[in-house]
């Protein structure tokens, strides 16, 4: 027996990190919102765990047992008695260390499929916990949508969408390490002279404006309320985004920004027929590898 599971992307319209925590990860307020590029996971009884993967950035995916699809098969197993006997197939669409999600889309999807596949039949608060203890984003992946992430971003209350929106991403050469980028933000913070920790940085909080942009579906009252409290790391390691940012604003996104922990940066346009304008801009200015057209929210993991 098979079962695949389509797993989306994310992007962050809004990204506020905290200071950093006695266990070294950022509180946050983190909204996010799943947008239509997807990975496919496949998983098929076998007799032992492997894996396999598909796609133009197949080569940087570990096919080992840090996979995080992996890890979501043992974690489901351990927690109910049972050997993962499954070969993981990825098909691998995301781009890989982006800050697009990759690694949690396939780690959700893996969980997803599994449970499917041995009837496991796990409670949604169950997968929840499961998809938190492989990582921040991970719930985020599963739950789809639009939601607030708390804590270090495992903790989520849905959101209200209005419309749609439209995205033009750019994907750059190479990733960036999530964990330097929160380095960075801590040391651009230190160096300034705020101090990088819980004690010298505010509470992060959601955006009232933000959050009224996407009640509404409105595309210029989100672009006039989006941030990325990262952006400046992922810029200070890669000054290369800095003419990526530019060529899309300068071809009329209505907002550019670094996708989550970069290196992607995400144009938020008015509609279908100004994402061709800005992709095919994006394209022509020769400061990015690939572009992608898409739109969200989307559902979240989803049994095929
Ligand atoms: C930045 C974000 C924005 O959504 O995603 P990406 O843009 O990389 O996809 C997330 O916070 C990434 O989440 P995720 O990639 O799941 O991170 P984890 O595996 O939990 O943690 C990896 C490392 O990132 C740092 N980290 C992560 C989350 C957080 N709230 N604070 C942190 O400081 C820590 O150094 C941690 O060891
Ligand atoms: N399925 C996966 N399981 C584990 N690690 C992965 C997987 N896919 C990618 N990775 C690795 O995890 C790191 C982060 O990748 P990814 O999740 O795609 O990026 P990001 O955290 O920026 O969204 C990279 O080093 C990549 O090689």
């Amino acid at each position: 027996m098979t079962v695949t599971v389509r797993v989306p992307a994310k992007v962050n319209v809004q990204l506020a990190v905290g200071g950093v925590r006695p266990d070294g990860f950022h509180d946050l307020a983190n909204v996010f919102l799943a947008v239509g590029l997807y990975d496919e996971i496949t998983v098929t009884e076998a007799d032992e765990l492997t894996i396999t993967c598909a796609g133009p950035d197949a080569a940087q995916v570990p096919l080992d047992a840090t996979n995080l699809a992996a890890r979501a098969a043992l974690a489901l197993g351990a927690r109910h008695g049972r050997e993962p006997r499954v070969h993981i197939h990825i098909a691998k669409d995301i781009p890989v260390a982006g800050g697009m999600a990759g690694g949690s889309a396939d780690g959700a999807g893996a969980l997803l499929a599994c449970d499917a596949l041995w009837g496991t039949g796990a409670p949604r608060e169950e997968l929840l916990d499961i998809c938190a203890e492989l990582g921040s984003d991970v719930p985020f992946s599963l739950v789809g949508g639009a939601a607030l992430g708390r804590g270090r971003g495992e903790i989520l209350t849905p959101l209200p969408v209005g419309g749609t929106f439209h995205w033009v991403f750019a994907v750059a050469d190479g990733g960036l390490s999530t964990p330097a980028v929160y380095a960075e933000c801590d040391r651009l913070r230190v160096a300034s002279g705020t101090g990088a920790t819980s004690a010298d940085v505010p509470d992060p909080e959601p955006s009232p404006a933000l959050l009224e942009a996407l009640r509404t579906g409105d595309p210029l009252a989100l672009a006039a309320s989006v941030s990325n409290d990262l952006q400046a790391a992922a810029v200070s390691l890669r000054p290369s985004l800095t003419a990526t940012l530019s060529a899309g604003t300068e071809a009329g996104a209505l907002a550019a920004m670094v996708s989550g922990s970069g290196p992607t940066t995400a144009f938020l346009v008015q509609d279908a027929e100004s994402a061709e304008k800005v992709a095919a801009a994006l394209s022509a200015s020769g400061t990015c590898r690939a572009v992608r057209v898409t739109s969200g929210p989307v559902a979240g993991a989803t049994v095929l």
